[in-house]
């Protein structure tokens, strides 16, 4: 069924990811999700040299950590890891996690902050990725790969990164592979769900900043990045729609794109998991960045 036909309940139903599932209780997924992601987090800021809070504007919400390995390597190719948490939950506080396997194999991970609702909204938290990118840029012009991973909104905030115009911008980031877990594209179907009761989104905010109506953009200024678009096998059908029907258009605008669904994982899990070097996911980004 299409969105557009669905009664209400019918779509919070969708767009509610806990409620999908089948290791454990809505309720229950998000706090063993939120706890998977502390521990992760405390675990990397125990291996790697930290650089906590560093601005990336003026803004107090305008900060972000890096993980730097303790081995010296070479090249160099750093993550940028944007949390998810529908733009209002989770911080960057919990989001160093990945870091764990990464900073073993020398890359620097970033976990970005951003101004979540209600404090921030939808434009917002897009120029401030779009800023803090430049920022790390600006900072690490020395490394040799640049790379996104983003999980739910964050895999939003990365597409919308993906899709910017630089010339507004003092640099263009050269992003050389985006890892999008578990991402909404289009924003619309959103609009008259609980998830907009903090963000308040007008329709006009929803469609200038919903990826699927920014593939044009997106071709112009990430044509050479190679992009990776992952659902979880337990996301709700609305969640995986999103990610195929994002992932066929960039496909038929000729983008380097592959899609992986993920087998035996869910919303939550799909992104946790990467906490572990064996995974999958995390497999596939050391093999992009020339790692393994
Ligand atoms: N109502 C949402 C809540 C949610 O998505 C969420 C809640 C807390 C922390 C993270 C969340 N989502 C994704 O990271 C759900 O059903 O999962």
């Amino acid at each position: 069924m299409h969105w557009t036909e669905m009664k209400k309940d019918e779509l919070e139903r969708q767009y509610s990811p806990s409620r999908w599932s089948t290791r454990m209780s809505a309720d229950d997924v998000i706090k063993a999700h939120v706890k998977a992601l502390k521990e992760g987090t405390e675990r990397a800021r125990g291996m790697a040299q930290t650089l906590l809070n560093v601005p990336y504007g003026e803004g107090d919400g305008e900060k972000l950590d890096v993980y730097i390995p303790n081995i010296n390597s070479l090249d160099v190719h750093l993550v940028v890891y944007i949390h998810g948490g529908y733009w209002q939950f989770l911080s960057k506080e919990e989001s160093g996690f990945m870091a764990v396997p990464l900073v073993d194999k020398g890359v620097v991970v970033v976990a970005v902050g951003y101004d979540i609702a209600p404090k921030g909204n939808m434009d917002l938290m897009v120029s401030q990725v779009r800023r803090s990118i430049v920022s790390v840029v600006q900072q690490y012009s020395h490394i040799s790969g640049l790379y996104l991973c983003g999980h739910s909104a964050g895999a939003h905030l990365a597409a919308m990164v993906l899709s910017t115009d630089w010339s507004q911008y003092s640099i263009t980031p050269q992003i050389k592979g985006a890892f999008l877990v578990s991402g909404i594209y289009d924003l619309l179907p959103i609009l008259s769900t609980y998830v907009n009761e903090p963000l308040k989104m007008t329709e006009e905010v929803a469609v200038r900043n919903s990826p699927s109506k920014l593939v044009s953009q997106l071709k112009l200024s990430s044509c050479s990045c190679q992009i990776v678009v992952a659902v979880a096998e337990n996301d709700s059908p609305e969640f995986r729609k999103q990610s195929e029907e994002f992932y066929k258009t960039l496909e038929a605008s000729g983008l380097n794109v592959t899609m992986e669904d993920v087998a035996n994982t869910d919303h939550f899990s799909i992104i946790e998991k990467l906490v572990d070097g064996e995974y999958h996911l995390t497999k596939l980004l050391l093999k992009m960045m020339g790692k393994s």
